[in-house]
């Protein structure tokens, strides 16, 4: 059945296997996401958002259940799905062009004119100049945005985030945050964001998921304003309406860690 969702998870359950025993990780969750939604995944540690993201890729699979990728079930790592992590995994070795043009040459597709394009989107994301240069010679919010780059070149339509801003000092992470936005936004990309920023998830996605303890399933779903997504990241968090999102998200994760406190 075509539900016209970029993505979804379908009763999915899924279990970790190890010479430690069975772990459930994700227990019959339902989500999905909308062409061009920007979502963001909240939850107290080990309530199973990067299993998530795992699953979307196509990294692992489901125990039980399906996971979709515009309607087609996920068989494994597709080019439509981009992933971006904390860590920027950028080779020491290799220009800054040359880094960001990787996924282009593991496609076969490392024409000149995808060059062009790598060269462009330096300088669309501040990098112009730094093509040449190579990744220890770039501070670290450089290399996430090489890193967001490298992502971008081949174009997916789906750009899973796993916290990528969370090893940055504040004033660059707030940077970051609007220019991942409005790359994003500008380019019509569905996103997931898995954060532990409750305000970084209210000011940059459309809606907020909040999984309680392990096993994840969805506790609660909260769509932000107009006037906080319309804005910026960083003006966001100026618009009247911000702090009553960010207070409903904290008490609901500080409702779901009582729980474990006391369950
Ligand atoms: N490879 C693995 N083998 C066994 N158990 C695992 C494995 N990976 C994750 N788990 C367990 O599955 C659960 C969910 O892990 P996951 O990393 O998805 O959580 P998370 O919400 O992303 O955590 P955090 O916020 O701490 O990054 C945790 O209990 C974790 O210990």
């Amino acid at each position: 059945m075509q539900t016209g969702n970029m993505l979804e998870l379908i009763d999915v359950s899924h279990v970790y296997v190890n010479d430690q025993g069975a772990s459930l990780a994700v227990e019959q969750l339902n989500m999905a996401v909308r062409p061009g939604e920007f979502v963001a995944l909240v939850g107290p540690s080990g309530c199973g958002k990067t299993t998530i993201l795992s699953l979307l890729a196509g990294l692992l699979f489901p125990t039980r259940g399906s996971v979709l990728l515009a309607g087609v079930p996920v068989t494994g790592p597709s080019p439509q799905v981009g992933y971006m992590l904390q860590q920027d995994y950028l080779f020491p070795w290799r220009t800054i062009r040359d880094n960001a043009a990787i996924g282009l040459e593991i496609a076969g597709r490392r024409t000149k004119a995808a060059l062009e394009a790598v060269d462009r989107l330096l300088e669309e994301l501040g990098l112009s100049g730094a093509g040449g240069r190579y990744p220890h010679e770039l501070s670290g919010g450089m290399r996430q945005r090489v890193a967001l780059a490298r992502t971008l070149a081949t174009e997916p339509e789906v750009m899973l985030l796993d916290e990528p801003f969370s090893a940055l000092d504040l004033h660059i992470k707030l940077q970051l945050e609007d220019l991942v936005q409005e790359t994003l936004r500008r380019r019509g990309k569905t996103a997931v964001l898995v954060t532990h920023d409750l305000a970084e998830a209210a000011a940059m996605s459309d809606r907020v998921i909040v999984l309680g303890k392990q096993p994840g399933r969805i506790l609660r779903e909260l769509d932000i304003p107009e006037e906080l997504r319309s804005a910026s990241p960083t003006e966001a968090r100026k618009q009247p309406g911000f702090q009553e999102v960010f207070e409903e998200l904290w008490s609901e994760l500080n409702r779901t860690e009582e729980g474990e406190r006391h369950g």
